[in-house]
């Protein structure tokens, strides 16, 4: 039986995915063997060393301590693309609203008093205060062309707009899938001369905090819109909020909003809303409860953020799992150890991915908890696991 601690509501459709009669799921659970969550934040938390999994039913895991985890050994999974289409919609519906003034405009609705033939006369004479512009004339700068900014990318061309997008690190598969009319920025200087919007789609790291700065913005044609439904901290927010003051740039739309940004009447705060459609919530909890499971039940590893993919299918025996430190002769070691225990290897994958190598071994025999430990006690190995034979 496998313990799972959840730190957030997640997806009952998810949830449904480790079976009751072999996992016990809870919020209150201590010893936990895996950890689900959405935006919990953990660097505060003592991890258990019961936990030899954690799952983020969403894309950023800026909330979880992953180094700490990869030293232990611990994959980090998360659920690449499962929430961005809907990220995507609310990109689009904060760029319209920005340029229709639509939160203004239903600002000065609700608050109109008086009868019918009133209020038709103060919608008439006021409307001329909300005039917006149309996307097609507009130009969008889409920085970070992972999942969502791909599908931004592309609806806004197909929305009639130009984009130009920059992203050094893109994968082959966004790349893939990246309309040809979306155009490259040579840097993200270049890209922000051109744009009259900006929508950021980066993770935040050291390399993205900041990335939209005062520099740049003044970069922009005056009037421009910033998106920024990624995190807090990719856009300096003080500059932003100079540059909405000076009236250089219009709207700031965010979904992580301080007390700041939140009384500013050009500011678009949303409730960090993006991935919070019922879609997308079941689509994360699934992806992510089926890693977790997988890796459990058979050490598979698909989707972890820092580990590399591991599968080979079971031959039936005793699997051992060992993640260790990617240096030469760990393999060698591990495979003398089970022949002094007089074990053979059935079938063996090894893979590494950065400082982190992770090895399964199916074994013709039961392994010893002295062999168990010997293998432990190899220096850089940071984690073992025995998995029972499966009939
Ligand atoms: N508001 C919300 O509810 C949500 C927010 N997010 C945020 O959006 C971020 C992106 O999500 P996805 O597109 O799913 O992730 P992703 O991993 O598919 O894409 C991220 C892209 O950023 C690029 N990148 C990394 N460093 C860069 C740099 N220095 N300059 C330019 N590009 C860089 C990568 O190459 C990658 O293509 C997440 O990390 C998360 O912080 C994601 C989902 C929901
Ligand atoms: O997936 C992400 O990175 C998100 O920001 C979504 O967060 P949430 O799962 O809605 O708390």
């Amino acid at each position: 039986m496998y313990k799972i601690l959840t730190l957030n509501n997640i997806s009952s459709l998810g949830l449904q995915r480790l079976p009751r009669e072999d996992y016990e799921i809870g919020s209150e659970i201590s010893q936990p063997d895996g950890i689900l969550l959405r935006s919990f934040k953990m660097h505060d938390m003592v991890i258990p060393d019961s936990v030899k999994a954690i799952g983020r039913a969403g894309a950023g895991v800026n909330n979880i301590p992953v180094d700490q985890m990869s030293s232990r050994g611990v994959p980090v999974f998360n659920a690449p693309g499962a929430n961005a289409n809907a990220v995507k919609e609310l990109v689009l519906a904060g760029l319209l609203m920005a340029s229709r003034n639509i939160n203004s405009a239903m600002k000065f609705a609700s608050g109109i008093e008086g009868d019918d033939a009133a209020i038709s006369v103060a919608v008439e004479a006021g409307k001329k205060n909300f005039v917006g512009s149309e996307l097609p004339s507009k130009t969008l700068g889409v920085i970070g062309l992972g999942a969502i900014g791909v599908r931004v990318a592309n609806a806004a061309l197909s929305l009639g707009m130009k984009v130009v997008g920059y992203d050094p690190l893109i994968s082959v598969q966004s790349a893939w899938q990246l309309s040809s009319g979306v155009e490259k920025a040579i840097s993200l200087d270049h890209l922000f001369t051109q744009c009259d919007a900006v929508t950021v789609h980066v993770p935040l790291i050291d390399a993205t905090r900041g990335i939209v700065s005062a520099e740049r913005l003044k970069l922009m044609p005056k009037g421009g819109i910033i998106v920024n439904l990624a995190r807090g901290g990719i856009c300096d927010d003080t500059a932003v909020l100079a540059s909405l003051n000076k009236g250089h740039t219009s709207t700031y739309v965010i979904d992580f909003p301080t007390a700041e940004l939140m009384k500013h009447p050009k500011v678009l705060a949303f409730p960090h809303l993006g991935a919070s459609t019922n879609e997308a919530e079941e689509n994360c909890a699934v992806m992510v409860a089926d890693s977790v499971r997988d890796f459990l039940d058979d050490g598979t590893v698909v989707n972890a953020v820092n580990f590399p993919e591991a599968f080979m299918p079971r031959n039936g025996g005793t699997r051992i799992t060992i993640a260790n430190a990617n240096v030469p002769n760990m393999v060698g070691q591990i495979s003398t150890l089970l022949a002094n225990a007089g074990l053979n290897i059935a079938d063996l994958l090894n893979k590494s991915r950065g400082d982190i190598a992770y090895t399964i071994i199916d074994l013709d025999g039961d392994i010893s908890e002295e062999t168990v430990a010997a293998i432990r006690g190899i220096n850089g190995v940071l984690s073992m696991r025995t998995l029972p034979s499966k009939a």
